[in-house]
């Protein structure tokens, strides 16, 4: 396989400075090296450009940094669909989790139904009335299944970009009030750490994958670090205690990897200002090479 890798160093979506830089940490811990290793070959288009918080007002408080995040997302949404039509797998490095939004909106102008498998601790499905923080990468899967800002909503083409049916989410254990209802409301399939512990991760993937891939639909894969347990995955901005096992999540891209049905994958939140020695970004790595097939024997 082709892979595209495209870097996203964008740090405009969340509060703790430093997820910018995970593009480069991901890209020392080896990466490129790994996936040849592995057979696939690889092209690197570099970083998309993101204007500094520096130079700009972060704008509404309820949507912070809203006009900067929508402008990379739709380039990196080109980007992405570029990287499709040309028979390549797009690897997309964040930045923080509102990177999505234009990865997101990139597959789906590609491919005309698409499922989505979120792997994370948070739900990110707050909209602009119910987030705490104004972070847009708490809102992200919100606006990508047709729900919050106008503007995140509308980004090119079709509303909503995901069927919100398509959506699985993994490895939750914080919501803010508001996310839940909406989680709820909507009938959100989602897979929270209790139903990892009472059911193991093999039955749960299985069942995110046929909520997001039935019918042979593509899947695309979005993963954020966080969804990890802090003891693996240190360098993150977010993180929350009583995560997934280094197995699990390895096991979750074992399994992902053998459905064949993942189009595309964000790697994002890594924070190396906030890790142990690239332990985070190296994990990241790790975790996309048994998503792309790397098997133990
Ligand atoms: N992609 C993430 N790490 N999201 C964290 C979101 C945290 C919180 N729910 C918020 O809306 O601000
Ligand atoms: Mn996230
Ligand atoms: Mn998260």
């Amino acid at each position: 396989m082709q892979i595209r890798v495209i870097g996203v160093p964008m740090d405009l979506g969340a509060d703790r400075r430093g997820v910018d830089i995970g593009v480069s940490a991901i890209r020392y811990a080896g990466l490129h090296e790994k996936l040849r290793a592995l057979g696939h070959s690889v092209k690197d288009i570099g970083n998309l450009h993101v204007p500094l918080p520096e130079n700009q007002p972060a704008g509404d408080p309820h949507v912070k940094y809203l006009e900067p995040i929508i402008q990379v997302a739709e380039e990196l949404a080109a980007a992405v669909s570029e990287a499709l039509q040309a028979g390549d797998l797009p690897l997309v490095l964040g930045g923080d989790h509102s990177i999505a939004l234009g990865s997101i909106t990139g597959v789906a102008s590609f491919y005309n139904d698409i499922g989505v498998i979120w792997i994370d601790a948070h739900g990110d499905f707050n909209t602009p009335e119910t987030t705490p923080s104004g972070n847009i990468h708490g809102m992200v899967l919100a606006a990508l299944a047709g729900l919050g800002h106008e503007r995140l909503v509308h980004l090119a083409g079709r509303v909503p970009k995901v069927n919100p049916q398509n959506i699985a989410i993994v490895g939750v254990r914080d919501l803010d009030p508001g996310e839940r209802e909406l989680l709820r409301a909507n009938r959100i399939h989602v897979f929270t750490m209790t139903d990892i512990d009472r059911r193991g991760i093999s039955a749960i993937m299985e069942e995110a994958i046929t909520v997001a891939g039935h019918n042979g639909r593509r899947i695309h894969l979005s993963l954020d670090l966080d969804a990890l347990d802090p003891s693996e995955a240190p360098g993150v901005g977010t993180p929350v205690r009583g995560g997934l096992s280094y197995r699990e999540a390895h096991l979750s891209m074992e399994l992902l990897a053998a459905c064949g049905q993942i189009c595309s994958i964000d790697v994002v939140e890594v924070n190396p200002i906030l890790d142990r020695e690239n332990a985070t970004a190296s994990l990241a790595v790790g975790l996309v090479l048994s998503a792309l097939g790397k098997t133990i024997l």
